[in-house]
C-alpha cells in the first residue's frame, strides 16, 4: 500500500449574498499556514510565479498541504498547463488562479484536466466586459486586481466603480489593495456578482508572511 499522504479535496465555495468570501493570498510558511487556517478563511491562496517574493513552491511542505480542510489555489503567471498541473498533482491543489495573460484556450484546457480555474484580470483605467465573454465557459471564478508594475501583489486598489458594468454569470473576488484600512468599505459594498474579496500583502508581516492579528480583524469585519 502506498505510504503517500492522500489529498484532501476541497471544493471551491459557492457565492452567497448575505456572506462574502475571504481568500488569502501568497501564504508561504508551514506554521503560518497552519495559523491562518485556524482564522477560518474561505481559501487560501499560493504563489508558483517564480519572481515573486511570495513564490512558495520551495517551501511548502506537501504533505500539509495535500490534509489542508480549505480550498487551496495555486497561483500561476504565463506558467506552461504541464507545470501547472505538476504542481496541482504534488501539493494537492484545489483550483487554479491564472495571473498572467493566459488565453481563454488554456483556461479551458485545465479545466478539462478536473482543475477549477479562476482567471485573474489587471484592471487600469477602463474595463470592458466583453474581453471577458471567451473565459466565462471555462471558469469558476474570475479576480478583478489593479493592474500594476507586477503581475500581482502591487498593495493599492483601482477604481472599483469600473465594475458596476460586469455583466457577466461568473462570480468574482475583488482583489488590489485590501486590508484593514479599507475593510468597512468593503463590508458596504455592493457590485455585480461581487462574490468575495482577495488579501494579500496588506496583512503580512513579511512578503508572504501573514499577520495573524490583521487576517483575525478583516475576518471578524467581514464575517462577524
Ligand atoms: O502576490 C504576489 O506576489 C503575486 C505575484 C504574481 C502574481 C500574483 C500575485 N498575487 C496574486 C493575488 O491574488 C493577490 O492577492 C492580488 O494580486 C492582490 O495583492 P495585493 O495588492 O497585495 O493585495
Amino acid at each position: 500500500m502506498s505510504t503517500a499522504a492522500r489529498t484532501q479535496v476541497n471544493p471551491l465555495p459557492t457565492p452567497a449574498q448575505d456572506r462574502r468570501l475571504v481568500k488569502v493570498c501568497g501564504m508561504k510558511y508551514p506554521e503560518n499556514i497552519a495559523q491562518v487556517v485556524a482564522l477560518g478563511p474561505d481559501m487560501l491562496g499560493f504563489i508558483f510565479a517564480p519572481k515573486s517574493p511570495r513564490y512558495a513552491a520551495d517551501t511548502l511542505d506537501a504533505a500539509q498541504m495535500r490534509g489542508l480542510k480549505v480550498p487551496k489555489v495555486g497561483v500561476f503567471v504565463n506558467e506552461k498547463p504541464a507545470v501547472i498541473r505538476r504542481h496541482a498533482l504534488h501539493f494537492g491543489l484545489d483550483a487554479v488562479q491564472l495571473h498572467g495573460q493566459e488565453s481563454a484556450a488554456v483556461c479551458a484546457e485545465l479545466a478539462e484536466a478536473d482543475l477549477s480555474v479562476i482567471k485573474a484580470f489587471g484592471i487600469g483605467q477602463a474595463f470592458d466586459p466583453r474581453h471577458l465573454d471567451a473565459y466565462a465557459p471555462h471558469c469558476s471564478f474570475f479576480v478583478f486586481d489593479t493592474a500594476g508594475p507586477a503581475a500581482g501583489g502591487n498593495g493599492f486598489a483601482f477604481n472599483w466603480s469600473l465594475l458596476q458594468a460586469y455583466d457577466l454569470p461568473v462570480p468574482y473576488l475583488l482583489a488590489g489593495g485590501l486590508g484593514t484600512d479599507n475593510v468597512t468599505q468593503l463590508k458596504e459594498l455592493q457590485l455585480p456578482s461581487l462574490a468575495g474579496f482577495d488579501f494579500n500583502s496588506k496583512l503580512e508581516q513579511a512578503p508572504g508572511l501573514k499577520a495573524s492579528a490583521l487576517v483575525k480583524q478583516v475576518l471578524t469585519e467581514l464575517h462577524g
